[in-house]
């Protein structure tokens, strides 16, 4: 049986994560896997609730700590963890290194709540490959001014995002064991190019 593999999307908004889900779990099905795509805030019921609220409600930054890894935690129940056990592959759209990233990064909330969040929520998870699209701070916003209008989130001032992207690498040199960083601010076939390497090294370790 293929090794069941569990791969997080990450990047600020309008990376272009979102547009290259489709196209890796093409590659993984086509190696066998039975992939399982979902998405954070949300993929269960309660969870797309509080990604409702959490994208469009002002809260407290702990409140939105608290129930961004409230829904993480239905999540890892209803979803991960069971298709993980059944040897299915998961590939999220954003997990934990987004509320470091956006809540730590972007909100300036202590690194040390966030990791006391995670060793509660997921002591022993961690993603087996996590895929960051990095792009200068001037294209994201370009590409989110052109394609939708914007969340909470989305919303805010570029030095949010300038924190948040600088959360998100630092991230990516502490565990480059299963951190790639991709340049985004490529045409979308030479990212595929890049992105079929990584799937193939990934699945021939
Ligand atoms: N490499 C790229 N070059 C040009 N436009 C892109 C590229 N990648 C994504 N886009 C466009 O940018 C917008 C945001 O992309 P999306 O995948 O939704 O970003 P994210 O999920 O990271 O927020 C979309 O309109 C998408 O078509
Ligand atoms: C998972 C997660 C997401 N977020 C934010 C990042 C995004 O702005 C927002 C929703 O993510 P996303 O689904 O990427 O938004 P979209 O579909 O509009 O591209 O939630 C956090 O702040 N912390 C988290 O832990």
């Amino acid at each position: 049986m293929k090794k069941a593999l569990f791969i997080t999307f990450e990047g600020i908004d309008g990376a272009g994560k979102s547009t290259h889900i489709p196209f890796v779990v093409g590659l993984l099905q086509q190696a066998g896997h039975k992939v399982i795509s979902t998405r954070e805030p949300g993929g269960t019921k309660l969870g797309e609730q509080l990604r409702d609220l959490l994208l469009h409600q002002a809260m407290h930054l702990e409140t939105e700590a608290l129930l961004m890894f409230a829904a993480r935690r239905e999540h890892i129940a209803q979803v991960i963890e069971p298709a993980l056990a059944r040897g299915d592959t998961v590939v999220s759209d954003r997990f934990t290194d987004a509320s470091f990233a956006y809540q730590g990064g972007g909100r300036k909330l202590a690194l040390s709540k966030l990791d006391a969040l995670e060793n509660w929520v997921h002591p022993h998870l961690q993603p087996d490959l996590t895929l960051l699209f990095d792009v200068p701070l001037e294209v994201a916003r370009t590409r989110l001014d052109a394609a939708r209008d914007p969340d909470k989130f989305e919303q805010e001032q570029s030095n949010f995002f300038a924190d948040t992207r600088a959360e998100y690498l630092r991230r990516a040199a502490e565990f480059p064991e299963r951190f790639r960083v991709i340049n985004s601010n490529r045409a979308i076939a030479d990212i595929q190019h890049e992105l079929t390497q990584i799937i193939a090294s990934v699945l021939a370790a």
